[in-house]
């Protein structure tokens, strides 16, 4: 079955990586994908065979010769570079498609674009991102999802996650972190097939709050939840000093990292891993998976978009959706 993948903002670089992805599918044997999106946003960019699709079993005879797209009409103009607001709508629609298609079995696994979030709230989106989106399309409560991100030598996850900075010490609960961190749990086994997974839980305060000394959360929210977790059988260690357990020889220690706001988990996987970081949403009925970066208008059309993270995800997702119809068969 091919993979779902939504273009994402049609002003953006998403056309442009998938289109690439693409290119290369022969040279890197990527798995059959058709594409959901609007034709003039791939055009603008890129000179190669579009064929349009009318359902997702068309694009394994597709794929081998044009990339398979299901259209999505009325983006507005689309200028690479230039976001408006009939672009977000054609990529909240593109998302919707590839979200149904998905969930109703007609692609094995959901790879999302990059989106423009403030555009995507300027034409009243409600959800703080894509992931929120997903998982309440799939009748999934977000708190039993998380978004882990993920590149060859670290996977990290924010506990909370799209919100202002000075709010994540308001929001972070013993629940929160102990829902997240079963989800990461039961998605590295069932996705990853890790059957013992090892979490690292990071403090939130520096020197993971210096006995007190420099925060309370440590010894209030997040030791509650690694004894909680502990107790159930989860292997979660902590709460470590999040400036030291990033780092070569500490990485080998753990196959997640969870992380208690946004930047604490994203940081040190961009530094590491920006040209192959696949976020990746872990507790949902379907797989899904996007590339680590954001819309780039800065670059979209210049040619110099790379499609590695792109090419990451659909390879994440294909594997993972494998791995998971395995197990579950
Ligand atoms: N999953 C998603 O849909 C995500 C969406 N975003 C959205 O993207 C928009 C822009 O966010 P930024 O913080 O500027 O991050 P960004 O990832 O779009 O760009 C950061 C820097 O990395 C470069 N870059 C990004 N992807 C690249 C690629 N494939 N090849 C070469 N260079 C690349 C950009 O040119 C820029 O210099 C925001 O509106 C944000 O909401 C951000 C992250 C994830
Ligand atoms: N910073 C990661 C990010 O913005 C992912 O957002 P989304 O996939 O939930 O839209």
């Amino acid at each position: 079955m091919p993979l779902a993948v939504a273009l994402g903002d049609p002003s953006g670089i998403g056309p442009e990586i998938v289109a690439k992805a693409w290119d290369a599918r022969n040279e890197i044997a990527l798995p059959p994908f058709f594409a959901v999106g609007n034709q003039t946003s791939l055009e603008r960019v890129w000179g190669g065979p579009i064929r349009l699709i009318g359902t997702p079993s068309e694009a394994i005879e597709t794929f081998r010769d044009a990339l398979p797209l299901i259209q999505v009409d009325d983006p507005g103009a689309i200028v690479p570079g230039e976001p408006n607001l009939p672009g977000a709508r054609c990529a909240l629609d593109s998302l919707e498609i590839a979200v149904g298609l998905t969930r109703s079995g007609a692609s094995s696994a959901l790879v999302t674009g990059p989106v423009s979030k403030s555009q995507l709230y300027a034409i009243g989106f409600s959800h703080p991102g894509q992931t929120e989106f997903i998982a309440e399309r799939c009748g999934i409560a977000y708190e039993n999802t998380a978004m882990m991100l993920a590149g060859p030598t670290l996977r990290t996850v924010p506990v909370t996650l799209h919100m202002p900075l000075i709010e994540a010490a308001t929001k972070l609960t013993t629940d929160l972190i102990i829902s997240r961190a079963r989800t990461v749990w039961r998605g590295l086994q069932r996705d990853f097939g890790i059957e013992a997974p090892r979490l690292a839980v990071a403090g939130f305060n520096p020197h993971a709050g210096e006995g007190g000394a420099l925060g309370m959360e440590e010894i209030e929210i997040i030791a509650p939840a690694i004894e909680a977790l502990r107790a159930e059988g989860i292997d979660a260690v902590g709460p470590l000093p999040a400036d030291s357990m990033f780092h070569e020889r500490a990485r080998a220690d753990y196959d997640a990292a969870i992380c208690m706001y946004h930047d604490q988990a994203l940081i040190p996987l961009k530094a590491i891993h920006f040209d192959e970081g696949v976020n990746m949403t872990l507790g949902l009925p379907i797989v899904r998976t996007a590339p680590d970066h954001g819309t780039a208008f800065g670059i979209a059309g210049a040619g110099i978009a790379r499609p590695d993270a792109m090419i990451a995800a659909i390879r994440m997702a294909a594997e993972c959706a494998e791995r998971r119809a395995a197990r579950e068969a």
